[in-house]
């Protein structure tokens, strides 16, 4: 059984710290800022990739440090994401986290995160987090590739048209319970 309960994180309201800028640091980025444009990252690494300074010039909330890891740059941090290749490095980077309370995920240590990230579904308002435990990445990325092909791109037309019909309604929260139910019935039936 899949125990992890998804929430959706308002990451330009939060501070988060990628430590390693390699490959895995760049796709642990490049995710956040796909799904998250204003996402506020701060990335130390003792090597920075040129991939990784080049989309980090593109944005004023990302802001890198070419430094190898000390436990000061977690001050002011709300999550963690240790993607060094230094498995030494990763479990200090946990360990430090973990006396602050902090929410870390170490990309090569399951065990070691409190979360993960997962494969991401933007449909304009509509947005689908999907994960596998943990166990199959590239499972979760396909069902990714494939919920974004057969999700039809008006799915936000439809959310912002019920959006506005929402503000419409007078009456208890019952009533509108049953008058958005109403109107959404159709939703669930076969063709
Ligand atoms: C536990 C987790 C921790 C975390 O990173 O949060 C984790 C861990 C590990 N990933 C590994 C490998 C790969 N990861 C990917 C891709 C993605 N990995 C992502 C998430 C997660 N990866 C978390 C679990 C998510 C879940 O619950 O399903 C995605 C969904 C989101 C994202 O990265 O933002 C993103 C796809 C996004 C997209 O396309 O939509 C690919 C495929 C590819 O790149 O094409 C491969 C290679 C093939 C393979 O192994 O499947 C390895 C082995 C490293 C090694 O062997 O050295 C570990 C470590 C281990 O498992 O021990
Ligand atoms: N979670 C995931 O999706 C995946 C995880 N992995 C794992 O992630 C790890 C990282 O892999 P890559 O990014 O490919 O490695 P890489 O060699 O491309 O990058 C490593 C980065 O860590 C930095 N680094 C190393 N020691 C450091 C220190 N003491 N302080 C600060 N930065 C330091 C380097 O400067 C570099 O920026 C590996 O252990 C790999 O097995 C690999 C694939 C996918």
């Amino acid at each position: 059984m899949n125990e992890l309960y998804p929430v959706f994180l308002k990451v330009a309201q939060l501070n988060t710290l990628i430590v390693g800028a390699g490959n895995v640091g760049l796709e642990k980025l490049s995710f956040l800022l796909k799904s998250s444009p204003n996402a506020q990252v701060t990335i130390v690494a003792k090597e920075i990739s040129p991939e990784i300074k080049k989309i980090a010039d593109q944005s004023d909330a990302i802001a890198l440090v070419e430094d190898s890891y000390k436990e000061k740059y977690l001050n002011g941090r709300h999550i963690v994401i240790g993607a060094t290749d230094d498995k030494d490095v990763n479990k200090q980077i946990h360990l430090d986290a973990k006396a602050r309370n902090l929410l870390v995920n170490i990309a090569d240590t399951p065990a070691l995160c409190d979360f993960y990230l997962g494969g991401i579904v933007t449909k304009g308002n509509v947005k689908i987090a999907i994960s596998t435990n943990g166990k199959s990445p590239t499972t979760a990325k396909r069902l990714r590739q494939l919920l974004e092909e057969i999700i039809p791109e008006d799915i936000n037309e439809m959310v912002e048209n019920i959006h506005l019909y929402r503000d419409t309604l007078k009456g208890d929260f019952e009533y509108k319970v049953e008058a958005l139910n109403k109107l959404t019935k159709e939703l669930l039936v076969k063709n």
